[in-house]
């Protein structure tokens, strides 16, 4: 009998990017993902941030419903800056929907799962490492996360017919009913990491919620099967380009960038 042990698996990371939102917080015009920052689309930011992560070998993109074919052709114009494996799958109504056709991808020997918004071109390459060895550390659950610098207030849940909770732009005064310790408040980034099965199970588990139950990211879905999710520190500049001053941030970071990089 042999007592060579095996060879350790190499590293597998999977990251799955929903890119199937319309963009309706940026205006009208095309999908958002699909609109241009200094020429070339999010999208492609976005992937080419996940594919420069050494442990990257597998990026599912998830395109809006009807355009899984033109995403795929958009991409193949777009030299990547490491090799990776580019799937396309359309996506669904909800980023969570998105997100769980995008697991339907997943390679079986992926050791960590990424989720990665579309929305956030411009996050680092080390928040994305430290996320991810985080995650081959033991976490079954990382996510990247910044102090709020705003107070933040609370409010009462909306009646029946109000606005969303999270995508309210104001309008109405809203009575204030309470405002929690900012210390004890992060904001929260992408990409979240995972343990494979931990995001397989919450996602087959609280499929198909939605409204005020469902989860605005993954890692939340995660917390209500009672498993640990841990902070990593988050990046400035893994902002979510979800309003038109966002768009204006990303061409300056992208211009600072140019100089300072030579990119
Ligand atoms: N049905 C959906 C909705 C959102 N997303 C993706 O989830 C990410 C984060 O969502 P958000 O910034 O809210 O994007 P949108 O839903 O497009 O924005 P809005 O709410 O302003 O329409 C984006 O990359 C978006 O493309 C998705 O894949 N499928
Ligand atoms: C996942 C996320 O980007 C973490 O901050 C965020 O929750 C997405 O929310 P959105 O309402 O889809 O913008």
């Amino acid at each position: 009998m042999s007592d060579i042990a095996p060879a350790p698996a190499a590293p597998h990371t999977a990251v799955i990017i929903p890119a199937a939102g319309r963009g309706v917080r940026l205006g009208p015009g095309i999908p958002k993902a699909l609109r241009l920052l200094n020429g070339v689309p999010i999208l492609v930011h976005a992937v080419r941030a996940m594919a420069a992560a050494r442990s990257v070998a597998t990026v599912i993109v998830v395109a809006p419903p009807d355009g899984a074919e033109g995403v795929r052709a958009l991409l193949d114009e777009h030299p990547l800056p490491r090799p990776v494996a580019l799937h396309v799958v359309p996506g669904g109504s909800t980023r969570q929907e998105s997100v769980r056709l995008g697991l339907a991808a997943l390679p079986a020997d992926a050791d960590v799962v990424l989720v990665h918004d579309a929305a956030r071109p411009l996050v680092p390459v080390d928040t994305t490492e430290a996320v991810a060895a985080a995650v081959r550390d033991g976490a079954p659950a990382v996510v990247p996360a910044l102090p709020v610098t705003d107070t933040v207030k609370q409010i009462a849940a909306p009646g029946p017919g109000g606005t969303s909770r999270t995508k309210s732009q104001g309008g109405e005064p809203v009575p204030v009913t309470g405002t929690p310790d900012r210390a004890l408040l992060r904001a929260v980034q992408t990409p979240q990491g995972f343990a494979p099965d931990a995001l397989l199970d919450a996602h087959r588990r609280l499929a198909g919620l939605g409204g005020e139950e469902g989860a605005t990211d993954d890692a939340g879905m995660v917390e209500r099967l009672g498993l640990p999710v841990v902070l990593v520190p988050g990046h400035e500049e893994a902002f979510k380009v979800t309003r038109p001053l966002d768009l204006v941030l990303a061409e300056a970071v992208l211009a600072r960038r140019r100089i300072t990089d030579g990119y």
